[in-house]
């Protein structure tokens, strides 16, 4: 490295020389369209500790996307917490899909228990919703464990009607049910009745007050890469004394291995982790892909193959896409 300083936390900052000397950026399809896209955009560097990843989506700002920096040179730069555990338990994650695709998205996960099905996108209706998770229900049988995430799609209203729609699946959580903490609030109160667990997400890591979205939900989700670091998720799963679901954004196996590191420094995991989705990539950087086995993810660095990087290289214009992103993002660590 050449001129690497101290950043504020105490941790190495490399210079953005160093950051672009070794970047491969790679465009992965997905087996299935996921958030609205089918491929997904990543930028990878090797620093001392390991390969490490980028990957803000890119309709994000400059100042969201430097957390995911600083979490970038962080994971590469730093050496990890002491794991408490050397495999994670994880969820699969089931896209909007009609119920007619779910028992193909869920063979993708073996051994998973658990699973998190995306409610509430835009244009789907309440019963469509309620029909994919009754047709995880049946592969799941009655012990498995179902979640829903709305993406802080809902207003009240919605929320409480698809809620009460909803419970008859038995759910354990549901995540980011409406955008505004005041909502969470006022969503508890009026569906107390169901005991259906409120779970933060955009809440914990967009919100200008995290503790306040942390003392209004009843579970927290924290990922690794837009908290800005394994060390800061950690810090901040502690202070906010909820019991915490480490989840990852789409990751290539590389930002996977970032979120199982913080899951295994977590002293308590009550639940499984949305650390599976490299089962909804059709393409990989890694040989051996973190996709979950037997319902777990081993905890441990990856580093890329380097004939897999070379096949997905992301065209020239992304990759200057990319490397100016990386330029404008590290200035604003300084
Ligand atoms: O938690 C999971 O099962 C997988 C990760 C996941 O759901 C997400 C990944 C990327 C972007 C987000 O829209 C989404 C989430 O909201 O949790
Ligand atoms: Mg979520």
């Amino acid at each position: 490295m050449r001129s690497s300083v101290r950043a504020h936390h105490g941790g190495v900052l490399p210079d953005v020389d160093d950051l672009l000397g070794t970047m491969r950026v790679v465009a992965l399809p997905l087996v299935t369209r996921f958030r609205g896209i089918t491929v997904r955009e990543a930028a990878l560097f090797e620093g001392p500790e390991g390969w490490t990843e980028f990957a803000p989506f890119v309709e994000y700002d400059d100042a969201e996307a430097s957390r995911w920096l600083a979490a970038a040179i962080d994971f590469g730069w730093e050496a990890p917490p002491a794991p408490l555990r050397d495999a994670i338990a994880v969820n699969a994650t089931v896209p909007a899909v009609a119920p007619g695709e779910v028992a193909s998205v869920l063979a993708r996960f073996p051994g998973c228990r658990t699973a998190k099905v995306k409610v509430a996108e835009p244009g789907s209706a309440p019963d469509e919703d309620l029909a994919r998770v009754r047709a995880v229900r049946d592969v799941l049988g009655p012990e498995g464990r179902i979640r829903v995430d709305a993406n802080a799609a809902w207003n009240v209203d919605e929320a409480e009607h698809a809620l009460r729609l909803l419970s008859t699946a038995d759910l354990e959580y549901v995540e980011q049910p409406c955008a505004t903490v005041d909502e969470l609030i006022d969503l508890r109160r009026r569906t107390k009745d169901l005991r259906i667990p409120i779970a933060a997400d955009e809440s914990i890591r967009r919100s200008a007050d995290p503790f306040r979205a942390g003392a209004a939900a009843d579970v927290v989700i924290v990922k690794a890469a837009p908290l800005g670091g394994i060390r800061t998720a950690l810090g901040l799963a502690r202070m906010l004394s909820r019991p915490a679901v480490v989840s990852s954004a789409l990751d290539t196996s590389v930002g996977l291995a970032m979120g199982a590191h913080l899951a295994a420094a977590l002293p308590e995991l009550p639940y499984d982790c949305g650390l599976g989705t490299a089962a909804l990539l059709a393409a990989d950087v890694v040989d051996e892909p973190l996709r979950p086995r037997d319902g777990t993810i081993p905890v441990g660095r990856v580093t890329p193959s380097p004939v897999l990087l070379d096949r997905w290289k992301a065209d020239e214009d992304r990759t200057a896409w990319w490397a100016d992103r990386v330029r404008r993002v590290r200035a604003l660590l300084d």
